[in-house]
């Protein structure tokens, strides 16, 4: 993945990451599911150019992330029928027919991935079993087990939830990062030192590395402080009648949840605005009010594989490569109007990029 970013930034040193981050997301979780060898990343190309056919995307990567744009960009839109739910019915701007045929084409896919998987099981039936194993396959050995649970509308659901919550929410975490890097050339001077002091120079950082790179969890935690990538998290309903704040919730509203507000709460943080990972070493943010994730029992369960992927994409970049601002102009950090519940930057990350002389080697060997 690496290789192909550093070729690509050879030929061209400006690079525009936004829609390379999503398809780099989408391979790392696609590796982990379908354990589908998608290797894909840094196309220079315009983020507003939908159609996804310039890049290195494998053709199921590009037919998935088409899919996904279709329905984030109807998903977050607020609809009549959200005040009048008797509209929904009519479907007059015809959303929720074009979510669900783009749901229905996503399903398909899934099922080939699903379908694919099975054959490579059946043709490898005498193998020693000391194979990497992906989800799919796990799921599958369980639907022999117990069929009527692990069934393949099953599998294929919590798939392609996977699939669609966990791409756009990292990579845009990621694009926020590098920019605020950008922007902060000691804090990147900082993590790329952890990097050093930690893997060094004579091999590519891997997953296994990350835990131990503590400041950027720091880095991570107050990317995700300052703009978090679903800001308002998912909207959940009250099942009952209910008191949040002393205010009387009738049973079925809809809750917001403005975690943006509270991440900047100067009762709370000290120069709220200040970009300061310093502020989460030590534990010192420890009993913060801190929920990029959400809370309690719908609390997001990627969080885990979420720091482990922008973890290693973010220690990646920095370790292999020499970041620099465009005509040494801050990175514009403004909030872009949002697609479904995340909100990206308005502009598209975009900076000067060169691979470093101490990681040539490394990277000639990718
Ligand atoms: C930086 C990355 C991510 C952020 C900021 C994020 C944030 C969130 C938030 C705020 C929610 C809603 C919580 C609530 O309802 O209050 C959520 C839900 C969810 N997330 Fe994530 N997420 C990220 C990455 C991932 C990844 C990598 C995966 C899995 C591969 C994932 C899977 C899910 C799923 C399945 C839900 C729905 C949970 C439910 O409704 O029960 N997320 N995420």
């Amino acid at each position: 993945m690496v290789a192909r970013l550093r070729r690509s930034a050879a030929a061209s040193p400006r690079v525009q990451l936004r829609r390379s981050l999503f398809e780099l997301s989408l391979s790392v979780l696609m590796e982990t599911i379908a354990d589908t060898k998608t290797t894909l990343l840094a196309s220079s190309s315009s983020a507003d150019d939908d159609a996804a056919t310039d890049t290195d995307m494998s053709v199921e990567a590009r037919e998935f992330k088409m899919e996904a744009d279709t329905i984030n960009k109807h998903l977050g839109t607020t609809n009549l029928w959200d005040y009048l739910p008797f509209l929904e019915w009519f479907d007059m701007s015809g959303a929720k027919k074009k979510i669900l045929a783009a749901m229905s084409r996503q399903d398909k896919f899934m099922q080939r991935l699903i379908d694919s998987e099975r054959r490579r099981k059946v043709d490898h039936a005498d193998a020693d079993g000391g194979e990497k194993k992906s989800m799919i396959s796990v799921l599958l050995s369980l639907q022999k087990k117990e069929p009527e649970v692990y069934t393949d509308k099953m599998i294929m659901g919590l798939c392609v939830n996977l699939f669609t919550a966990g791409t756009a929410t990292s990579s845009i975490a990621i694009e926020w990062a590098m920019s605020l890097l950008l922007n902060h050339p000691a804090v990147l001077r900082k993590a790329r030192d952890e990097i050093e002091a930690s893997v060094g120079t004579s091999r590519l950082v891997t997953a296994e590395d990350v835990p131990r790179l503590t400041y950027l969890r720091c880095i991570i935690n107050e990317t995700l402080r300052l703009y978090p990538a679903t800001p308002l998290l998912l909207p959940h309903q009250s099942s009952a009648d209910c008191k949040v704040g002393g205010y009387h919730i009738p049973k079925y509203t809809m809750l917001i949840v403005n975690a943006y507000a509270v991440h900047r709460d100067p009762s709370m943080w000290e120069n709220p605005d200040e970009f300061r990972p310093e502020r989460f070493e030590d534990s010192k943010a420890e009993g913060l009010f801190m929920l990029p994730f959400g809370m309690g029992r719908r609390k997001c369960p990627g969080e885990a594989m979420a720091f482990r992927v922008v973890g290693l994409v973010l220690a990646a970049l920095i370790q292999c490569f020499d970041w620099d601002q465009v005509d040494g102009l801050q990175v514009d950090m403004t909030q872009g109007p949002g697609a479904a519940f995340t909100v990206p930057k308005a502009v598209p990350f975009e900076a000067i990029c060169k691979p470093r002389a101490a990681m040539l080697d490394v990277l000639q060997e990718l």
